[in-house]
């Protein structure tokens, strides 16, 4: 089956620096994709491209080609806003819309959509919440603040607001990082189900992390891709030097 995403000769900007170095990248639709590499590598930086998040920076500068499934998603006439619409995105620290209850977070991105029925909204809902492996915790306070869930609980609603809008991929960006152990083996666990439903790219400083959750690593040194294949294969027997000195704890 074809990639769901190439990266192809991807490099990117910021003024004159360039932190992503032709990057060519293939991800398979349903399966987990972890980038590590040590701090200021372009793991985050190449992330972000795949949503077009570096439009928003000044200075910024994206070469090459990412195509989302069969679509360049750099191509004339490309709409960034309806790009984006594909591609869900969870950060670092859950940011949940601190104003709004459980349930208007989960739905918001359809609401923005249009989608008015509240039995459908409700069942979105509650189909995303499970997705998020949170309803059994929240389906008795769906219309109280969100900022009364719990860290890990507001990083699963992240998650949720993301799934409830069937995204092709979710990017998730060091998504455990600010979380206690507890909640980040909930989130952990969570990735063998999402990859169910989507196809996910994660950036993890985490090395047992990727271990642990993805079914292909790629390993970043100064922003060009050192290395990427099959997990086991990155982790035991990587065939480049710099990649076995780094996944065996000999530096970043
Ligand atoms: N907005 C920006 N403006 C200018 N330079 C930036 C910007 N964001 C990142 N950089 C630079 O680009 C390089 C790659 O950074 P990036 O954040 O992608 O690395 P990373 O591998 O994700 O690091 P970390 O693991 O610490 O998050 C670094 O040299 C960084 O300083």
């Amino acid at each position: 089956m074809s990639p769901l995403l190439s990266a192809r000769e991807v490099s990117i900007f910021y003024g004159s620096n360039e932190a992503v170095k032709k990057v060519n990248l293939d991800v398979q639709r349903g399966t987990v994709n972890a980038l590590i590499g040590p701090s200021g590598c372009g793991k985050t930086t190449f992330l972000r491209a795949i949503n077009r998040m570096h439009d928003l920076t000044p200075g910024a500068r994206v070469t090459g080609h990412i195509v989302l499934d069969g679509q360049d998603i750099y191509g004339p006439g490309v709409d960034p806003v309806a790009m984006r619409r594909r591609v869900g995105m969870v950060f670092q620290k859950p940011n949940p819309f601190p104003t709004m209850s459980v349930f208007d977070n989960v739905v918001a991105g359809l609401k923005l959509a249009g989608v008015r029925n509240r039995d459908q909204l409700m069942q979105v809902a509650e189909r995303s919440l499970r997705g998020a492996a949170l309803w059994d915790e929240v389906s008795g306070r769906l219309n109280t603040p969100a900022t009364g869930l719990s860290g890990g609980q507001q990083q699963r609603l992240c998650i949720a607001r993301a799934l409830a809008v069937e995204p092709e991929i979710l990017l998730m960006d060091e998504p455990t990082s600010a979380l206690d152990p507890a909640s980040t083996a909930k989130i952990e666990d969570l990735m063998g189900e999402l990859k169910k439903m989507t196809t996910i790219v994660i950036v993890t400083h985490n090395m047992h992390q990727a271990a642990r959750v993805s079914d292909t690593t790629s390993f970043f040194l100064v922003g060009d891709l050192v290395e990427h294949g099959p997990t086991a294969q990155i982790f035991q027997s990587p065939k480049d030097e710099r990649t076995e000195a780094y996944v065996s704890g000999r530096f970043g």
